[in-house]
């Protein structure tokens, strides 16, 4: 089995005139929840994107499922859920699943059981449009966890959720990676960290630790993960 499902090294993104990620790099083990956090505009997104295979003027190398980010291979094999729903609103639920379902040639069986993974059976024949924000999302959660991707990035999934459906989303992010999938969760609420197998904390387009949760809290001597955020910027700063 493939040790590293996602292996970044000296990636760099320049946005509009500037460099938004510096020389970024690091390794995603197979079957792992990796939770990606960091303050809003710190480069998040713009990782995420690189690694997915969307983004311009990326230099360094990723490699993901072994093979070049981007690669036409990787299509069906990664699902990426951006910030925005990418459901349609005046589909309901299952009109959207099975619609995605058949676009990327994934048995019908799979419909009722995505949709019952991110609990909206309940919801199904409702349109996307009438659902509230954190629905939405996991309506396009659903259409992402179609063919069982072996990579799953998920761009802030639990915004706006209440704490027992997040508390339900990462239980399922877990199965998934208990399953063997690949997990990266993006997320600027510090207390999800503790949720993670390992962590990837960010600030101004660099990574500031890649540790496990309990590694990292060691590391700077507290048992809260925003001040061990808040300790390692000050190390950093001390450092220049
Ligand atoms: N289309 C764009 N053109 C130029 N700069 C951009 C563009 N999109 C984002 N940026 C800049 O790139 C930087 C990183 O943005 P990014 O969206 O990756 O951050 P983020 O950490 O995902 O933020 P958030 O948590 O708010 O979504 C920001 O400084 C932002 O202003």
């Amino acid at each position: 089995m493939m040790k590293n499902a996602v292996s970044c090294h000296d990636l760099v993104v320049v946005r509009g005139a500037r460099e938004v990620l510096h020389g970024i790099g690091f390794d995603l083990r197979a079957g792992s929840v990796t939770g990606l956090l960091g303050p809003s505009g710190c480069g998040k997104t713009t990782l995420i994107r690189a690694i997915v295979g969307l983004q311009d003027r990326v230099t360094g190398d990723i490699s993901v499922l072994g093979l070049p980010a981007g690669a036409a291979e990787l299509r069906g094999r990664i699902g990426y859920v951006t910030q925005e729903p990418s459901v349609y609103g005046d589909l309901t639920v299952l009109e959207n699943v099975r619609f995605f379902a058949a676009v990327l040639g994934v048995a019908a069986a799979e419909v009722d059981r995505v949709i019952a993974a991110v609990d909206l059976t309940g919801h199904a024949d409702a349109r996307v449009d009438s659902l509230s924000g954190g629905q939405r999302s996991r309506a396009s959660l659903a259409v992402a966890l179609l063919g069982s991707p072996e990579l799953l990035v998920l761009d802030e999934p639990t915004v706006g959720l209440d704490p027992v459906l997040r508390r339900d989303l990462w239980a399922l992010f877990h199965e998934l990676a208990d399953a063997g999938s690949t997990l990266l969760v993006s997320s600027h609420v510090m207390d999800e960290a503790s949720r993670c197998d390992r962590l990837l904390l960010m600030r101004d387009g660099e990574l500031l630790a890649d540790e496990t949760p309990e590694a990292l809290l060691d590391s700077v001597g507290t048992t809260d993960i925003e001040q061990a955020f808040l300790t390692l910027i000050e190390r950093k700063a001390g450092a220049r």
